[in-house]
């Protein structure tokens, strides 16, 4: 059978992005709001979005960033600290706020503030399961005696599996897996678990990162894993099962702070985001299973109505820019200067 040339979308939202703020904006937001309709805006900020107002706030800053005309709409988080009340919850979720989220603390880029021990956001989250705001969780333990390849595995036997079990109602994403374990895990769960994938963790393992020398574009947390569990993801992924859904992860650092002796963790990837789903989807014979992934399975979870425009991508190979422009630095995208089959029109 001839490849297809051309596939036709219902228009895709993120799950799970990194805006940053200030200068980084006009960059970030003019790339997520060229991509996706709506996306999942990730609280890190230095300090972090930790309350109703920091949203509102940050949330207008976002608006004011999105070029004229474009209807893109930023859906807006919370980030959990050891003194997150029921109350911040219940304020938070009035404004407006979608989601909370679990930040081991320590476990990744602005995470210093996160929480120490679950136990002490239990009220958070019982308010959280009464009102039907999401909790987001990047799953790894942060205690120095676990490797770091085996840090989402702990989480889930740890953390994560108690949670489930001791707020039944709560609606759970564990974000950007890169494991079998995690996979096995979210298919199997009960209702309302389910898991964001990036396009990062699909196409790629720890062997694109280490192998022939050390290749920071491609350092992220959780870090890639290997090609086995790099080939869970993509079978769940491309499964049609409607617990996974598109989550870029897209983090952006300067080129300063990823080539150097200790750079930061984190991949730039939506620039062309569902481009590189579309790449992974077609080597794994499963474009037909993009639209549920990218499109439909996540705001059927999160309760939303399905976007009605769609986007057209065209089996038309194209070179990814070198680098990118934010703010006054520069911006290395993963896969700069490689070349993917599908394009956007
Ligand atoms: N994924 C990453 O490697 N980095 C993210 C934080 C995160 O999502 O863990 C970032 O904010 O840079
Ligand atoms: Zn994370
Ligand atoms: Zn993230």
């Amino acid at each position: 059978m001839e490849p297809k040339q051309q596939i036709t979308l219902r228009k895709p939202d993120d799950w799970h992005i990194h805006l940053r703020d200030g200068t980084a904006l006009p960059r970030t937001v003019g790339d997520a709001a060229d991509q996706f309709q709506r996306a999942i805006v990730m609280p890190n900020l230095v300090p972090p979005v930790v309350n109703a107002a920091d949203a509102l706030a940050y949330k207008s800053r976002i608006q004011a960033a999105i070029p004229e005309g474009n209807a893109f709409t930023p859906l807006m988080v919370i980030y959990l600290t050891d003194n997150t009340t029921a109350e911040v919850v219940q304020q938070a979720h009035a404004a407006g706020v979608v989601a909370a989220k679990l930040y081991p603390a320590g476990a990744t880029t602005n995470s210093d503030s996160g929480v120490t021990d679950v136990a002490n956001i239990y009220p958070a989250l019982e308010a959280m399961q009464s009102c039907g705001m999401k909790l987001l969780l990047h799953g790894e333990v942060t205690t120095s005696d676990i490797d770091i390849f085996d840090r989402e595995r702990v989480f889930i036997e740890n953390i994560l599996g108690p949670v489930v079990d001791d707020f039944p109602n709560l609606k759970i994403v564990l974000e950007h897996i890169t494991t079998a374990h995690a996979a096995e895990f979210v298919a199997q769960a009960r209702a309302g678990v389910a898991a964001t994938i990036t396009a990062h963790h699909l196409l790629y393992n720890r062997n694109h990162m280490l192998v022939g020398g050390i290749r920071p574009h491609y350092y992220c947390l959780p870090i890639l894993k290997r090609g086995y569990h790099q080939n869970a993801l993509i079978e769940a992924a491309t499964s049609g099962n409607p617990k996974f859904f598109l989550g870029t992860d897209s983090a952006p650092h300067t080129q300063g702070k990823k080539e150097t002796s200790c750079g930061c963790a984190g991949c730039y990837t939506a620039f062309s985001a569902i481009e590189l789903y579309a790449e992974a989807f077609e080597r794994a014979g499963k474009l037909d299973k993009l639209e549920g992934f990218a499109s439909d399975f996540g705001p059927d979870f999160y309760g939303l109505p399905r976007n009605t425009d769609t986007i057209t991508l065209v089996r038309e190979p194209w070179t990814l820019p070198a680098g990118l422009q934010m703010g006054d630095d520069a911006l290395i995208p993963l896969a700069a200067g490689e070349t993917l089959n599908w394009r956007r029109v």
